[in-house]
């Protein structure tokens, strides 16, 4: 049955709560609340796993969930969509926002849990307004910017740092408040940002958190595309081209795979599978094709994402990319289109850890 703190909490509204299956769960807006019924459940011997989230749920998110679940009795997600991790070009004001759908999803799985009998329960969702997580200066994302920020250098600057030079700053901010208010034994996070899993973990060994950082594999779809909240602005059209980075980073994996261990030959597959389907998107008509441009192909280190030249077969390492779906230019009224009207540039990310080898 639901812990009973002397926080302040909201039950969750979604009709389905009303059932009697259901254990009731809380929504924490303030660090207070959520501070108080932390402590209490520190008393009562209890461990927490925290999956930050902006929202927008889907089954990626959910694993992570199930996953901390089964090593926490008590499971905390935040939903907070992080201003200073945009920039200010970025898509900050268009993130998809799922509120209800996303306390109904986390409702059924709390129920699937507790019917299963094991493991840990989704106990509350912290959802703070962005005063509550900004109090002092509101926040930037402008550089240098005013604010108290937690910066990693250079690995915050590689990659995806290079296209989105605020983004990394925002998310080691954010996530160090996040883990000072929760306090959490064990953070989960998503193997599909393989360059912020890096970044948290070096951030916890760097600042001496007590905590335990677990990294879960990426979900797909069926063909392949990695689960990601922003490919609801994917219309058919796009979705169907946007599965090319897996397969090009497939193709380098099969690669490694057959024993090919130096970078051009691990990552012309790659490349060939992009230029390609960039090949036959430019020869199509602009009502029919769907173009993109390639930010990155890496391989890199799985430590320290600096570029590799060799892979070393006892060390293993980090095959990743990005691609920029670019807006339709034409769009017809017999096709399905995302949430945008295909309008908006939508940057896709994947990788693959090519597994040392024995
Ligand atoms: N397909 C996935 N499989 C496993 N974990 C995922 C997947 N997609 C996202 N996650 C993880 O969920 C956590 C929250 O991510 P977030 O809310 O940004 O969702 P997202 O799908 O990554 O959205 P975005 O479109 O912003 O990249 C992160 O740790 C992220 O790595
Ligand atoms: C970790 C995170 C919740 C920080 O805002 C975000 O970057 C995300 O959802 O991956
Ligand atoms: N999934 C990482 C959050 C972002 O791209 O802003």
């Amino acid at each position: 049955m639901a812990f009973v703190s002397r926080a302040v909490r909201t039950a969750w509204l979604s009709p389905r709560s009303c059932m009697v299956s259901k254990r009731r769960s809380h929504v924490f807006r303030s660090v207070s609340e959520l501070r108080s019924h932390r402590r209490d459940l520190l008393l009562a011997g209890k461990t927490i796993g925290l999956v930050p989230t902006m929202g927008a749920l889907h089954a990626g998110h959910l694993s992570l969930v199930r996953r901390a679940a089964e090593e926490n009795s008590h499971v905390f997600v935040s939903i907070y969509i992080n201003p200073t991790q945009f920039g200010q070009n970025e898509d900050l004001a268009s993130y998809p926002k799922t509120w209800d759908s996303d306390m109904a999803l986390l409702q059924d799985l709390d129920a699937s849990l507790k019917e299963s009998g094991s493991g840990g329960r989704v106990e509350a969702v912290f959802a703070p307004t962005t005063k509550e997580m900004y109090p002092t200066v509101p926040p930037d994302s402008s550089l240098p910017g005013k604010g108290t920020f937690v910066t990693i250098t250079p690995l915050a600057g590689l990659l995806e740092g290079r296209s989105r030079p605020v983004f990394f700053r925002g998310v080691a901010t954010v996530c160090t408040k996040l883990f000072n208010i929760v306090q959490p034994e064990r953070v989960y996070f998503g193997q599909k940002d393989v360059q912020q899993s890096v970044v948290i973990k070096r951030l916890v060994k760097d600042l001496h958190m007590p905590i335990d950082v677990r990294i879960i594999s990426t979900e797909r779809e069926s063909d392949g595309l990695a689960m990601s909240s922003r490919n609801v602005y994917l219309g058919e059209r796009r979705r169907a081209v946007g599965v090319v980075l897996s397969r090009a980073l497939r193709a380098a994996e099969t690669a490694y795979k057959s024993g090919i261990q130096d970078r051009d030959g691990i990552l012309a597959p790659a490349h060939a599978v992009l230029d390609s389907e960039a090949a036959l998107q430019s020869r199509l008509a602009d009502d029919e094709s769907a173009r993109f441009e390639v930010d990155y192909i890496s391989l890199a280190d799985s430590d320290n994402l600096e570029e590799v030249q060799m892979v070393k077969p006892s060390q293993g390492a980090v095959l990743s990319g990005a691609i920029k779906m670019l807006p339709l230019t034409t769009t017809r009224t017999d096709e399905r289109l995302g949430q945008g009207e295909d309008k908006l540039p939508v940057r896709l990310i994947d990788n693959i850890i090519l597994m040392p080898k024995p």
